[in-house]
């Protein structure tokens, strides 16, 4: 139904409905959907929580995934993609966009867009993809306070603590960040670029009773997973952060040769999905319906109706 009509809407706020699905026995499996048209596809798809990836947002943007986005950027890309699904959404905070005051405001302004959960992450300036090499850890107790603040900041929010520790001070270091990070207030853990099954499965080990978060993406340091295994070895969450927009980048990179070598589109016709499905996919024509039942109710009575 048309995201316009008020009676539709969630009555409970985004981050209870977070955790309503983290009560679930079920791994919570949440593919990256950074944008509105992703979200519809998505929530269609069947998944009941989205996750909204850094990476994607910045490269959508034509940046690097080095944490130069801003606060009010994902803001525009929150809105977008809860009013198309309204479904609960994870977000990427990478490292807060600045200090402790900083994350009380992304917290703020997070909520006020509709977020249902964030992840923070231990790094310094200029943030990396976690599956990156060197990458610079935040202190531990500088990060505490922020996930500190984060708490003090939110109604609703569902806070995971991040934690890039693995690759320089093992799995101890990063069990220990965890442990602080969940001592400061957070509901949960993402312990980020886990190299193999093994390390999934100590790390779970360590944690007992402790939300975790695995993140599945392509081409970095963790092995290929299913969902169902990382809820084997207790994981309560699972992301696909960026796979929706490494598929739609490599479709729309085929589409532009095709059109410098053939003079036109239609060789890629098979491939597009057609005016009537883009429509049918963004509810156009219910949005049309309501326009017209809308002109006739709003009518006064006994005003002649032309
Ligand atoms: C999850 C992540 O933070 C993201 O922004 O999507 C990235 C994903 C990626 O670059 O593959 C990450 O740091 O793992
Ligand atoms: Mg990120």
């Amino acid at each position: 139904m048309p995201y316009v009509i008020g009676a539709d809407l969630p009555d409970q706020p985004a981050g209870q409905r977070f955790r309503a699905l983290l009560d679930r026995p079920q791994i919570l499996e949440m593919p990256g959907a950074h944008l509105g048209i992703a979200a519809l596809l998505a929530k269609r798809a069947g998944f009941p929580a989205l996750y909204m990836s850094g990476a994607a947002m910045s490269a959508t943007m034509g940046l690097p995934d080095l944490g130069m986005i801003t606060v009010d950027d994902v803001c525009w890309y929150i809105r977008q993609v809860v009013r198309a699904a309204g479904l609960p959404v994870l977000v990427d905070g990478d490292t807060g966009y600045g200090e402790a005051l900083n994350v009380m405001h992304m917290v703020r302004a997070f909520e006020e867009a509709g977020a249902g959960a964030v992840h923070l992450e231990d790094q310094l300036l200029p943030k990396k993809c976690g599956h990156l090499n060197d990458k610079k850890l935040a202190d531990a107790h500088d990060m505490a306070a922020k996930v500190a603040a984060a708490r003090k900041a939110r109604r609703h929010l569902y806070i995971i603590a991040r934690t890039d520790a693995a690759a320089s001070e093992g799995m101890d270091g990063a069990v220990a960040r965890a442990k602080l990070y969940l001592e400061a207030g957070a509901d949960a853990i993402f312990p980020e670029a886990l190299t193999s099954r093994e390390m999934f499965a100590e790390f779970a080990r360590r944690m007992p009773g402790v939300k975790l978060l695995a993140n599945m993406t392509e081409f970095g340091r963790t092995p290929f997973l299913t969902a169902k295994e990382f809820e084997e070895l207790g994981y309560a969450m699972v992301i696909w952060p960026v796979s929706h927009l490494r598929v739609a980048n490599r479709a729309m990179e085929e589409l532009y040769a095709t059109i410098r070598e053939t003079g036109g589109t239609m060789a890629a016709l098979d491939r597009m999905q057609t005016r009537a499905q883009l429509y049918e996919t963004i509810g156009y024509h219910e949005y049309e319906a309501l326009d017209a039942s809308l002109v006739k109710t709003v009518v006064p009575e006994g005003m002649p109706q032309g």
